[in-house]
This record gives C-alpha cells, sequence and structure tokens, in this order.
C-alpha cells in the first residue's frame, strides 16, 4: 500500500476520455479521490444550489419535519438520526451531526420491484424543485462521462454495464453542519468515518472545510475548499466493479471552524436492479457479485432511523 499526502487535481475541459483516462488511473489507483476542475458545471446554477439548502435549512423546525425522510429515502434528514454503525473504520456509536435534505430520481410512484423508487418530498419554496432537477441534470451528464473514464481508467473491456446509468440511482444530498464546540468528544463527527455506497461522489462544498480523507496508513488528509474544484471519490460499487483497481477511500468530516458548513454530495449510481461484479478485463475476480439493491438495503437499515424494520425511531439519538 502506498501512502499519499495530498489530494490529486484533474482538469476535464474537452480532452477526451482515453486522454483522462491514465491520470484518472493513477489519482483512483492511489488515492480513491480527486478535485475534478473545468467540469463544465455552470458556477451559477451551483450557486444557486447552495441558495436552495440555505433557503430550506432556515426554515422552522415543523415545516421540515413535514417531509421527513421516508422508506424511499427521500425528504428531510434531522440530526441525530443516523449512525454508521456499519463502519469497520471507528467504533461509531454517536449519530452524525449534519442534517439534510435528500431528494433521489424524480419517480412519479413507488414500483414494488424497484427499491428505493418514489416520489420526492419537497418544501414549499420557490424555484428549489427546478433549481434541483437542473443540477441533477447537468451532474448526472457529468456523472456518464466520469464512470466512462474510470472504467477505461481500470482497463474494463466491455462497457455495457454504462446502460444501467440510463436509469440511474441518484441522490442529491443538501448537509449542513452546525459548528461543533472544541469540546465536542473525540468520537463526534459531523460525518463519522466511512466509504460511500454507490460508484461516484461529486460533492460541492463551501469555504468552511472539514472533510478528511483517510490514508492507508490511517493519517487523515484534508480536502479543503477549491474553488469550483469539485470533489470525486470512487465508493464501494466501483470498487467492486474495477475489481479494486479504483479505491474506495474512507472520509470524514469534522466541523471545529466554528462556522456553519454547507455541502452538497451527489452520487451517481446504477439502477439498483444491477448486479454488480467485477467487470472484464480486470483480472481474476477479487469480490463475490451482489445485487445492489440489496447492498443498499442492509446500509440503509444499519445506519438510518427512518429504514429500521418494525421500530419507531429514534434508537440511536
Ligand atoms: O460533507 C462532506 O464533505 C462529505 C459528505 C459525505 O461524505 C457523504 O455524504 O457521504
Ligand atoms: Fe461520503
Amino acid at each position: 500500500m502506498t501512502e499519499f499526502s495530498e489530494i490529486p487535481v484533474i482538469r476535464l475541459g474537452d480532452r477526451s476520455d482515453a486522454d483522462l483516462a491514465a491520470e484518472f488511473r493513477a489519482a483512483y489507483g492511489l488515492t480513491g479521490f480527486g478535485y475534478i476542475e473545468d467540469h463544465g458545471i455552470d458556477p451559477a446554477l451551483r450557486a444557486a444550489v447552495f441558495d436552495a439548502s440555505a433557503r430550506f435549512h432556515a426554515l422552522p423546525l415543523e415545516q421540515k419535519l413535514k417531509i421527513q425522510v421516508n422508506t424511499s429515502h427521500r425528504g428531510y434528514i434531522p440530526i441525530n438520526t443516523s449512525t454508521d454503525v456499519n463502519s469497520t473504520l471507528a467504533d461509531v456509536k454517536k449519530p452524525n451531526q449534519s442534517a439534510s435534505f435528500m431528494m433521489m430520481r424524480e419517480d412519479d410512484r413507488a414500483d414494488p420491484d424497484v427499491y428505493l423508487s418514489g416520489a420526492n418530498q419537497w418544501p414549499d419554496l420557490d424555484g428549489f424543485r427546478d433549481t434541483l432537477n437542473a443540477y441533477v441534470t447537468a451532474m448526472s451528464d457529468l456523472g456518464r462521462r466520469l464512470m466512462r473514464v474510470a472504467l477505461l481508467a481500470a482497463e474494463v473491456t466491455d462497457t455495457s454495464i454504462l446502460g444501467a446509468f440510463d436509469t440511474p440511482t441518484i441522490w442529491l444530498r443538501l448537509l449542513h453542519y452546525p459548528p461543533q464546540p472544541d469540546t465536542s468528544p473525540d468520537d463526534l463527527f459531523g460525518s463519522a468515518p466511512h466509504n460511500d455506497f454507490g460508484c461516484l461522489t461529486l460533492l460541492a462544498q463551501d469555504e468552511v472545510g472539514g472533510l478528511q480523507v483517510r490514508t492507508p496508513a490511517g493519517h487523515w488528509v484534508d480536502a479543503p475548499w477549491r474553488p469550483d474544484a469539485l470533489v470525486v471519490n470512487v465508493g464501494d460499487m466501483l470498487n467492486r466493479m474495477s475489481n479494486g483497481r479504483l479505491l474506495s477511500t474512507p472520509h470524514r468530516v469534522i466541523n471545529r471552524s466554528g462556522r456553519e458548513r454547507y455541502s452538497v454530495p451527489f452520487f451517481f449510481d446504477p439502477h439498483v436492479n444491477t448486479d454488480i461484479a467485477p467487470l472484464p478485463g480486470t483480472g481474476e475476480p477479487q469480490f463475490e457479485p451482489l445485487k445492489f439493491a440489496d447492498f443498499l438495503r442492509g446500509e440503509l437499515e444499519a445506519a438510518y432511523d427512518a429504514h429500521k424494520p418494525a421500530q419507531s425511531g429514534n434508537n440511536s439519538a
């Protein structure tokens, strides 16, 4: 295992997938994280999303609770209602110190054959839904481009899995981290050490900072704000598809800045009914196949009060 001390920067511009693949391989085969710049996402659109997030989090609590997160994982996730108990990375007992609004794919209705399908729950805020949808459209296009590059980087020879991203699983999360006092215990996190579940995470963050990425030796490297950059990382499913060639790296958030922190991760994943296995060209399989929906169900039921079967809720608070 090779140590790293900083997160690489990759500029996209109009470069071809093949041209980007080598840089991707170097970044994601070592750190699992990169700053993606010159990505084509309109800064004004991104600013509108942060504005929408600030307006949402400023709403009275009772208004947010009217759209509390449901079993299709859409709506308001209050502070102290998720705990990364599945984490093998730290002994996590305390719930994450963040609140968020979560939207997923805009389905008309829940389909019993599609885990997490359903309609989004929206707050009563002017322009909120349109802004988020415009951002999701732009980010999904970027996600498809990055997935193509990632598969090339992993030397995948049959890229038909890309069809599973035509109706992707997307998650757009408007996160708000209140400041943690300096006196807060060491095992209290804005976001406890974890790996992301899916394929690609494209994170926009504000200037406050607080995101940290774990090195193989167990050190934590800061991933500070860079103007206009997206922090892009590989999740567990892309790690499996690439047969371990692209790394899913643990990360965490601690907000001891004394300021409010806002961040907006966009998770770009395949349809939940996709079989996930090492793809052709990546060598002798190091992972057993699994269905994405089954994996997600296990993770969400362990971590979120809203998904715990036959329980009244807040047992982790
Ligand atoms: O807020 C951040 O910077 C990171 C959030 C994160 O890691 C996640 O939501 O998976
Ligand atoms: Fe994450």
